[in-house]
């Protein structure tokens, strides 16, 4: 006989069994839980479940509703920012966060040792030597050091919402991660932040705002911001990130004439001048200005333009055009975005592509201002993509093309400029570099050794007796010690000038030697002999090593060009037989080049009818 014992269909064991099975699902162990409890305790929980479910029931409720609250709320009651990694102001608000109390005592954070987004920092490629204010040489060069070893670690508020007062008023700062942005990014790439305060007027959050960006500001009061034009690596869109805030280089650093710098000084504080855009305004005409530096390698010409930027109070956007990232696309794309005031400096405009002239070389007209081929070994050798002289001009005048900003060119081959790119208009002023002349050697040396307020005076009486060496110690303390000194300097550098050929070098190397011996004076004076023979066989054995090579680049070009010929000799042949008896072959194209590019036909064999190679 066979025994049922499963439960019918809508008995109360059934149905308490699905109910189980239904919360099982929802709270996993739930049956083996009251079983245990109905064993132990005695508790039926089955009482219990219509609560439960209304428990539950009543919490996914409030979930939904205080979702939609909140939403409701925030889109009608309160006002706020999105704040992305790729804008500089992330940084800004960042490090504002950091010196915030809700901040520090958060207890869910991020240590961070560089504030700046991942994003932006991969950009800051001189992010150590970032300069803290008021801090002279010698600290700035210990902190490095230190800081090699040891970053400072500051905290920021982890991803979430944060209740934090300003003015006294609360906002919400939530970090999140930002889905809109590449996938391909990191997790710290795609965060963003969001700023919101209660009440439809956002004027608080613009306070904050301004509040994190003049504190920010604030740091880089006496200094020149450098911006360099670039991507991420990434292959992301090219824009202008900083990439350094140098203390501001005095003007009279710039060892130049006096009369040109002043003239340069006049000519950019006149075309700043808020008179003058309105008087370009009224006449229609473009309001830039252009200036063009040019000299050989090292003799000032991206110091005068960091001073000049840093006597304006400027920033400096930095473009070099041999970069291989200098496309006609990428340039312009980095003018659209430059901001009204600001010093641009396009270094070596002689650069691959823009050497050939307009007017031709070798009657190469139509070409000059595109792509084209250049000088076997010339290092001006244009490549595919790269920015043309008719594209930069068209950047330069375009629309693109920012009013109000100072451009400066440098180049060190002013002889290979196209007359186009350095005419009125576009150069206004064109300033020439030398090599040193004993004027200016003996300006480097002072500018070298001169000793500054609370800085150890250079030792001018060689390394002669202790008795010496304790008289310059007690010296260093007492000023007219330094003005001793400092006319010392003087005579001395008169003495190191006569011994440097003039011409001949270029500042930076002078400055190179004289950093070598930098605390004193007088061994530099006693290296020179030894320093120009060594420059000069180190200058001739480059030189010999640039001829070879050049030498290599023309015979490969040459081979490249006649290997050109050939195929192209080749393919005509082909092709003129096809036509006429369809029997070309490729030994009739050797014994073409073979002869010299002779017509080969006349050396046909009858029998073959193909070219010989005798
Ligand atoms: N005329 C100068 N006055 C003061 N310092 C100079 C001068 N020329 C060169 N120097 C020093 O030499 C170094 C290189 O100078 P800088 O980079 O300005 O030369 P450059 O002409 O721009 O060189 P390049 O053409 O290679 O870019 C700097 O440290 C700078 O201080």
């Amino acid at each position: 006989m066979e025994v049922n014992d499963a439960p019918s269909l809508g008995s109360p064991n059934s149905t308490s069994q699905q109910q189980f099975a239904v919360l099982d699902m929802f709270i996993p162990g739930f049956s083996l839980l009251s079983s245990l409890v109905q064993a132990y305790l005695g508790i039926d929980l089955n009482l219990y479940i219509p609560m439960l479910m209304l428990l539950v029931g009543a919490s996914l409720a409030w979930n939904y509703l205080s979702a939609m609250l909140y939403g409701l709320i925030e889109s009608h009651l309160m006002s706020s920012v999105r704040i992305r990694t790729d804008d500089e102001i992330f940084n800004m608000i960042m490090a504002w966060v950091a010196t915030q109390n809700f901040s520090r005592k958060s207890r869910r954070f991020i240590a961070n040792t560089n504030l700046n987004s991942r994003a932006w920092s991969m950009w800051r490629f001189f992010d150590d030597e970032e300069e803290e204010e008021g801090e002279d040489e010698e600290q700035d060069w210990q902190r490095k050091q230190a800081n090699k070893q040891k970053k400072q670690l500051r905290y920021t508020p982890s991803y979430g919402t944060h209740l934090f007062f300003f003015r006294r008023r609360p906002l919400l700062f939530e970090r999140c991660e930002n889905r809109e942005q590449m996938g391909s990014l990191m997790i710290s790439e795609k965060e963003e932040i969001i700023i919101s305060c209660f009440g439809r007027s956002a004027d608080l959050i613009k306070e904050l705002l301004h509040e994190a960006r003049e504190q920010h500001m604030a740091k880089d009061e006496h200094k020149t911001l450098i911006y360099r034009g670039g991507n991420d690596g990434q292959g992301g869109d090219l824009t202008w990130k900083r990439c350094m805030a140098r203390s501001t280089r005095p003007f009279s650093t710039v060892i130049l004439n006096e009369k040109v710098k002043q003239e340069l000084v006049d000519d950019v504080a006149d075309y700043l001048a808020p008179k003058t855009r309105k008087w370009y305004a009224n006449r229609g005409i473009p309001y830039r200005r252009g200036y063009l530096l040019h000299g050989p390698p090292g003799t000032g010409k991206s110091s005068l333009s960091l001073a000049l930027a840093g006597y304006f109070r400027m920033k400096i956007y930095i473009l070099s055009l041999s970069s291989p990232t200098a496309t006609e696309e990428n340039v312009s794309q980095l003018f659209a975005s430059l901001p009204m005031r600001c010093v641009v400096l396009l270094e070596d405009i002689d650069s691959a592509g823009l050497t050939h002239t307009r007017e031709g070389d070798g009657g190469n007209k139509d070409n000059s201002t595109s792509r084209t081929a250049s000088a076997p070994g010339d290092k001006a050798a244009p490549q595919a993509g790269k920015l043309s002289l008719s594209g930069l001009l068209n950047i330069l005048d375009g629309v693109a093309s920012q009013e109000g900003r100072v451009l400066i060119m440098t180049t060190n081959h002013i002889e290979k400029l196209d007359k186009a790119l350095i005419r009125p208009g576009r150069v206004d002023m064109t300033v020439e570099f030398g090599r040193a002349d004993p004027g200016m050697t003996a300006s480097i040396f002072r500018a070298i050794y001169t000793p500054f307020e609370g800085e150890e005076t250079p030792s001018t009486s060689g390394p002669n007796s202790p008795d010496t060496a304790l008289a310059e110690k007690q010296k260093l303390r007492d000023d007219e010690a330094r003005n001793r000194a400092t006319e010392r300097i003087v005579d001395l550098s008169h003495e190191f000038a006569a011994k440097i050929p003039s011409g001949e070098f270029s500042p930076a190397e002078i400055q190179g030697l004289l950093l070598r011996h930098k605390r004193s004076p007088l061994t530099a004076i006693d290296a020179v002999d030894a320093w120009i023979t060594s420059t000069r066989k180190e200058k001739m054995e480059r030189e010999a090593r640039d001829a070879e090579e050049k030498e290599k680049a023309r015979k490969k070009a040459e081979k490249e060009k006649r290997r050109k010929a050939k195929e192209k000799a080749k393919k005509k042949a082909k092709g003129e037989n096809v036509s006429s008896s369809g029997s070309g072959s490729d030994s009739e194209t050797e014994a073409q080049e073979k002869s010299g590019g002779k017509d080969t036909k006349d050396k046909a064999t009858p029998d073959s009818g193909y070219g010989t190679s005798s």
